[in-house]
């Protein structure tokens, strides 16, 4: 009762005293009973610095391994990668209380409003996406499907030209799943298959990506913040005016044609022009745009950049893939049904997730329970989701690379070394209301690309197997790094008979 009585009283006052108030964090705090890194505990700079390292993935792994599947990682952060913490911090509380997203991390880039993916608000993010969810409806897929076919086909045409050779399939899928976005997001491809490169404006966002997690850093240290927006240099304020600029123009052309079109923005548009819309003006779709192209190129593009390079080290399952896709025909129907594939895809997901690090959510005021423990009104919870997707606790062999344990025989058989695998562990698109909204479109735009190019070409390793990519030794800042995977591409040769 003493210490109670001298906890509350002294509490206000620590801030005054750094020394006391890492003494009370430690020894004292709510989240003292938590295991883990003193120095982490202490203070958040290890956990910022190894961030912006982009060695975050793998020093969370290892602190997990060392101290279990609840770790202190910062005066007042928990990360978690027991299974459980999915829907704890994910899926909404009885009376609708939400783990929100942390204001650090998904605050408003300068100058623009929040889209989806940055909003904080569960109220203001629900309605943002109840507005955009029928641009991505079972319907809208349909339609969608002949744009991500035709671009596939002219990715096939463009590697056709470049077959007998070592080919570094990172750009090409990249400039495929750019193409895409801008098609399906506006309405306009950005050009990148056709012209062998990238727009410039893909430059600036692939920069944007890594710029929110410095920013977001900053934000913890208001007075660090506000010098660091101060010295952002004229150059780079210049090159996001015209990136949003570049936006705008896009959307106002768009709403500026006529007819029909299967694009996502052309569904928001409807709404707008029936009176149906929530009426955002051209910033705010602005800002939703830019946020969907960020979201659905680099990601689809590293997975199936992933997908390939795993394959090519492994000649047993890729036989059994190629086999499997060289069987029928190839549509968004047919490749949906086809085992093999889908299981190659669940584990690259599970071993290279291209979002590796889940930024943190809030608990909500009063507190709430994660993995059964109780953490107060404010606490940051976190999942690290490429440790988690490889926790040995969760699956076989963790660190392999076995789609097997995707086939639904492994969840049926107890022969199987996969039998007892917490499948529900990898969930690379996350769950609950901020579940990932393309996740369809992303599984067509996989299936499609992988079977076509699997059916087109033999694909096999490079002659200089140090070329080859170890997923597990990427850095990662918000997504996962991209380093070339050159691999050996050859027609494929039709037997006779
Ligand atoms: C393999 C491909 C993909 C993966 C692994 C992936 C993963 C994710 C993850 C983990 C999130 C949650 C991010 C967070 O809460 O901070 C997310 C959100 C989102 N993704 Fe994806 N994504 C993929 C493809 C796509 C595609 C193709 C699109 C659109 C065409 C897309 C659009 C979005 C949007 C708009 C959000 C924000 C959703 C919301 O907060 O309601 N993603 N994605």
């Amino acid at each position: 009762a003493l210490l109670t009585i001298t906890t509350q009283h002294l509490t206000p006052c620590l801030p005054q005293y750094p020394l006391l108030q890492t003494i009370y964090t430690l020894h004292f705090g709510p989240l003292s009973h938590l295991s883990g890194p003193r120095l982490w505990a202490a203070t958040r700079l290890p956990f910022l610095l190894s961030l912006m390292r982009g060695r975050i993935t793998h020093d969370l792994a290892a602190l997990h391994r060392r101290h279990g599947p609840i770790v202190r990682i910062t005066p007042d952060e928990v990360s978690f990668t027991d299974p459980s913490a999915w829907s704890d911090i994910l899926q909404p509380k009885p009376g609708g209380r939400h783990f929100t997203k942390h204001p650090s991390w998904y605050g408003p880039l300068p100058g623009l409003p929040p889209g989806l993916v940055l909003a904080t608000s569960p109220d203001q993010h629900a309605a943002m996406r109840r507005y955009l969810s029928p641009a991505f409806s079972a319907r809208a897929l349909r339609a969608q499907e002949p744009v991500i076919r035709a671009y596939v086909d002219l990715l096939l045409t463009r590697l056709r030209g470049l077959a007998g050779a070592e080919v570094d399939v990172v750009p090409w899928f990249n400039y495929l799943t750019f193409d895409i976005v801008g098609d399906l997001g506006f309405g306009r491809s950005f050009g990148c298959l056709e012209s062998s490169a990238y727009h410039a404006w893909i430059a600036l966002i692939l920069d944007t990506s890594k710029a929110i997690v410095f920013v977001g850093s900053a934000r913890f240290y208001p007075y660090l913040f506000a010098a660091l927006m101060w010295l952002v240099p004229e150059k780079a304020l210049k090159a996001q005016r015209e990136h949003t600029q570049y936006v705008v123009d896009c959307i106002e052309r768009r709403l500026g044609m006529e007819g029909e079109r299967p694009d996502m923005l052309g569904q928001v548009v409807g709404k707008e022009k029936k009176g149906k819309g929530k009426g955002l003006d051209v910033l705010g779709l602005s800002s939703l745009f830019q946020e969907v192209v960020i979201a659905g190129s680099e990601t689809t593009a590293m997975a199936l950049s992933a997908a390939v390079s795993l394959l090519v080290q492994d000649e047993e399952k890729m036989g059994v893939l190629v086999r499997e896709v060289r069987g029928g025909e190839i549509t968004a129907d047919a490749t949906r049904e086809l085992p093999y594939l889908n299981a190659v895809l669940q584990e690259t997901l599970r071993v290279a997730p291209p979002f590796p690090w889940l930024p943190s959510r809030v608990v909500p005021e009063g507190g709430g329970t994660v993995c059964g423990v109780w953490l107060p009104g404010g606490t940051a919870v976190s999942i690290p989701i490429a440790a988690m997707h490889k926790s040995p606790a969760s699956f076989h062999d963790s660190e392999g690379f076995h789609p097997e344990r995707w086939l639904p025989e492994a969840a049926t058989d107890p022969e199987s070394p996969f039998y007892n695998d917490k499948r529900n562990a990898s969930q690379p698109f996350i769950l609950g209301p901020r579940q990932c909204i393309g996740i369809n479109t992303a599984w067509m735009e996989m299936r499609l690309t992988m079977a076509k190019v699997l059916w087109t070409f033999d694909i096999a390793a490079p002659s200089d197997k140090s070329k080859l990519v170890k997923f597990d030794m990427l850095r990662s800042l918000m997504l996962l790094e991209k380093k070339p995977i050159p691999v050996m591409l050859k027609l494929r040769e039709f037997k006779n008979g």
